[in-house]
């Protein structure tokens, strides 16, 4: 939607918009830049630019899309809580994850909430803070159970625009391993991160304490296959950006994304 006066606080008004590409991306900076550092975000109605991130376990899509999104002065949502915040669900209402009818029968009860504020991040289910707990070993290992059955994949892909729509920020980097393809494949970035399986294992295992790191290796690489039979995220889908993060440190890698968003909105300015 394209922004009015109205749209801003009482006595500011927008600047005319210039009539060139990169002036039309100034525009934008400059109008990103005024939200961003204002209390606004409650009042405006754009619709936001989506910056979608796709990527195999370990790539780097949680971290580097929460610190793009920061820079960006973005939302970030992270669709792996939302997997991984149903089967914890799912496994607290006592049914067998392995059992796809069960499973789609907890869906009506499945109260979820999540922080979108890349330095507020928080997922809560039912009322209780899960951010945490989603992430221990056990629903790790469980995840693939139900993001597999295709009636919680379309419960959940609803969701996620229902997220995206509702954003109060100028954009929000969404991701995960359909974001490119099923979520937001008309978003005007579209971005598929890769690194190396070794890079990939090697980070993890950076992070994991309490296990081996051939045995990180080993359930990162059993994820990646049981999720590609689902979705295809290691290749990129036409119109995709591969940024292969192999050879970058993180800073380099967020500062990758950023460029791409920005490319990509002076292409559509
Ligand atoms: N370019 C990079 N250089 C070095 N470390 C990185 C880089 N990108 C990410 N990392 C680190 O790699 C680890 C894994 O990243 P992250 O958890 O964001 O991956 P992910 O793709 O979201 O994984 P998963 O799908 O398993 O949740 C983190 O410790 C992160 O800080
Ligand atoms: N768009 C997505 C996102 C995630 N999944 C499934 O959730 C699991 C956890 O995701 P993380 O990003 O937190 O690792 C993942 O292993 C997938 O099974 C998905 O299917 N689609």
């Amino acid at each position: 939607m394209t922004p009015t006066d109205s749209d801003l606080p009482d006595g500011a008004t927008l600047p005319d918009v210039p009539a060139t590409s990169e002036g039309v991306a100034a525009f934008k900076d400059d109008l990103y830049a005024r939200f961003r550092d204002s209390s606004l975000y409650g009042e405006t109605s754009f619709a936001p630019v989506v910056v979608a991130v796709d990527g195999p376990a370990g790539s780097g899509k949680s971290s580097v899309s929460r610190a793009a999104a920061r820079a960006l002065g973005f939302a970030y949502q992270d669709t792996g809580a939302a997997y991984r915040a149903f089967a914890l669900h799912a496994a607290d209402s006592g049914v067998d994850l392995t059992d796809p009818v069960a499973v789609i029968g907890t869906l009506g009860t499945f109260e979820y909430e999540i922080g979108t504020d890349p330095d507020d991040h928080y997922v809560r289910v039912g009322g209780r803070d899960v951010t945490d707990e989603i992430r221990t070993p056990r629903v790790t290992a469980s995840v693939a159970n139900v993001s597999k059955i295709p009636e919680v994949r379309a419960y959940l892909v609803d969701l996620f625009r229902q997220v995206i729509a509702s954003t109060r920020r100028p954009g929000i980097v969404t991701e995960g391993r359909d974001i490119t393809t099923v979520v937001a494949p008309e978003a005007p970035a579209r971005i598929l991160l890769t690194a190396s399986e070794e890079a990939r294992m090697a980070r993890r295992s950076a992070e994991v304490t309490g296990q081996s790191a051939e045995e990180t290796a080993r359930q990162l690489a059993h994820r990646d296959q049981q999720d590609s039979k689902v979705v295809d995220f290691m290749t990129a889908a036409d119109g995709v950006t591969t940024l292969d993060s192999t050879d970058l440190d993180f800073d380099q890698t967020v500062s990758a994304v950023v460029e791409l968003v920005r490319q990509a909105a002076s292409q559509k300015g």
